[in-house]
């Protein structure tokens, strides 16, 4: 089916039905060839209540299903998206510009956790406890919050929506979704794995639109439990000043700046090999994406030659091509904002290791090169502002004390790095990093079964692993008292 098929016979998902938005058409662009993929209606406010309104009246049918129900719906979504990873991926290629190999690993990654989820549904446990009162109990009930929102931006526009829906579903809640437009086909493409599925009309609502439509309109509905975020700091910091008004729960993932710290005694050959893809998945952006190397002084060198190697051996080019490591920016707003880093850390005085412009070989597409930046100025915005693209910045230190304070030094405390063969340099670094998640010795530092999320600006609360379910529940607790006369 053509894309622009795809739009018009999609567009929102409400109460069970697809129907168009009420607003004017916007265009859906291309990343990698700047024309457009097809045109789509985006929500107006009124269709956002009519979303809240469904997601509100299918909570009973959503109570009404047991946590067995509930997990056989997951497992079949799990199973739907798995089917259909290569035209989910293929959707991400077009509408992101990510690799299409890697968007079809998002793909699978979704379906996975999704699958993880179906079994925590299962495993909401409650308690009973003996009351201070002799023959009375205590009892703890886990109970779903209601409808939940949830926003999710571009960059990974199936795994960080299926990180949402999941643990929201498996707890029993309804949804509100609203993605980001770059990625409208894609989306639509995981709810139809959902809608396939067969969860109850009303669960599952999709509203894609303006944020001034859509994000005053769930903010302002008290019957809006919560809301789950993962984007920006600014509009993270909006939201939940918005969320005061009617006191809703909120859950923040929002941006990073990652520190990866490389140790004397590190496998250069192993560290380079990875750092390269690494660094540069998905053009950089990740929300905890590696991006302040600092290397110990005494390897700098033979450091900065094998990652500088190792990154012109990626392959730039059309997403859709399976041996592409590199595609363009997803907007141009931010491959604008790359070059503008870029170029204003080189006018203080920075050194480009390799990259640094567009590629000569593309002519049309928000590309640029992977680009490694080295004798900054701290006060760089490449060093203080998330990049949010294909630029690593590299610096040396000599002791343990200076680097962790370095390493420290922003309010961001996403995701960081170490790369090391000593288990006391691991916990003593470990112990000393300001992160959500640490991957030692490699950058995988996010699966299905782990907690994800940060502090400080870059958050609160947890997706992934048996953390994140907690997120979608309420605690109720009952103090059964025995009447004096009970038989
Ligand atoms: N934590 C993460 O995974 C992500 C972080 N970002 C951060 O955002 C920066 C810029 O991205 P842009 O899309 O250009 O900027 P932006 O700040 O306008 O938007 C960030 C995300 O929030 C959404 N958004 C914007 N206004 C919203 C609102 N009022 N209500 C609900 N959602 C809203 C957008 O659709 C987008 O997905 C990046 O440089 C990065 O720092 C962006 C996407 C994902
Ligand atoms: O942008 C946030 C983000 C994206 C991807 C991943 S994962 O490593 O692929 O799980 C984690 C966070």
């Amino acid at each position: 089916m053509e894309l622009q098929d795809f739009y018009s016979s999609h567009g929102q998902f409400i109460g069970g039905a697809w129907c168009p938005g009420s607003e004017n058409a916007s265009v859906v662009v291309n990343p990698s060839t700047e024309v457009a993929l097809g045109e789509m209606t985006p929500a107006g406010a009124a269709q956002v209540t009519e979303a809240i309104e469904a997601a509100w009246s299918a909570r009973g049918a959503m109570r009404a299903l047991t946590a067995w129900n509930r997990s056989r719906l997951l497992r079949r979504a799990a199973t739907l998206i798995d089917e259909r990873a290569e035209a989910l991926g293929r959707l991400v290629a077009l509408e992101t510009g990510k690799p299409v190999r890697q968007a079809v690993g998002e793909a699978k990654a979704s379906s996975e956790s999704v699958d993880w989820f179906a079994d925590e549904a299962r495993r909401v446990f409650g308690m009973s406890y003996e009351s201070r009162v002799k023959g009375d109990r205590y009892l703890v009930h886990m109970e779903p919050l209601g409808v939940v929102a949830a926003f999710v931006p571009w960059n990974f526009p199936l795994l960080l929506l299926a990180r949402k829906m999941a643990p929201a579903l498996a707890a029993g809640n309804t949804l509100v979704i609203r993605p980001s437009s770059e990625a409208a086909g894609a989306t639509m493409a995981l709810i139809k794995c959902f809608e396939d599925a067969g969860f109850p009309a009303g669960a599952i609502n999709l509203v894609i639109g303006r944020p001034g439509d859509v994000t005053p309109t769930i903010m302002n509905d008290a019957r809006v439990a919560k809301v789950s975020f993962t984007g920006s700091v600014p509009i993270g910091r909006q939201i939940v000043a918005q969320s005061a008004v009617t006191l809703k729960r909120v859950s923040m993932e929002l941006g990073g700046h990652a520190p990866v710290i490389v140790h004397a005694d590190a496998d250069i050959d192993a560290f380079a090999a990875l750092a390269a893809p690494g660094k540069f998945r998905n053009a950089g952006q990740v929300c905890a994406s590696p991006t302040r190397f600092y290397v110990h002084e005494s390897i700098a060198r033979e450091v900065e030659q094998k990652l500088v190697a190792a990154t012109r051996a990626l392959r730039l080019g059309s997403p859709l091509d399976d041996a592409t490591d590199l595609g363009p920016l997803t907007t141009s707003r931010r491959r604008d904002a790359v070059e503008k880093m870029v170029d204003e850390a080189v006018s203080g005085g920075a050194r480009v290791l390799s990259g640094g412009t567009r590629p000569s070989t593309m002519e049309r597409g928000y590309f640029y090169e992977p680009t490694w930046l080295t004798r900054l100025q701290p006060d760089a915005a490449v060093l203080n502002d998330e990049p949010f693209g294909p630029i690593g910045t590299l610096a040396t230190f000599s002791t343990l004390d200076e680097v962790a304070a370095e390493a420290n030094r922003l309010p961001f405390a996403l995701a960081a790095y170490v790369f090391t063969r000593s288990l006391a340099k691991t916990h003593a670094t470990v112990d000393r990093l300001e992160a959500g998640v640490i991957g030692v010795n490699t950058f995988v530092a996010s699966t299905a079964e782990t907690p994800f999320g940060g502090s400080k600006d870059s958050g609160y609360g947890r997706e992934g692993g048996p953390h994140a379910i907690r997120d979608y529940l309420d605690t109720k607790f009952v103090n059964v008292a025995m009447p004096a006369d009970a038989e």
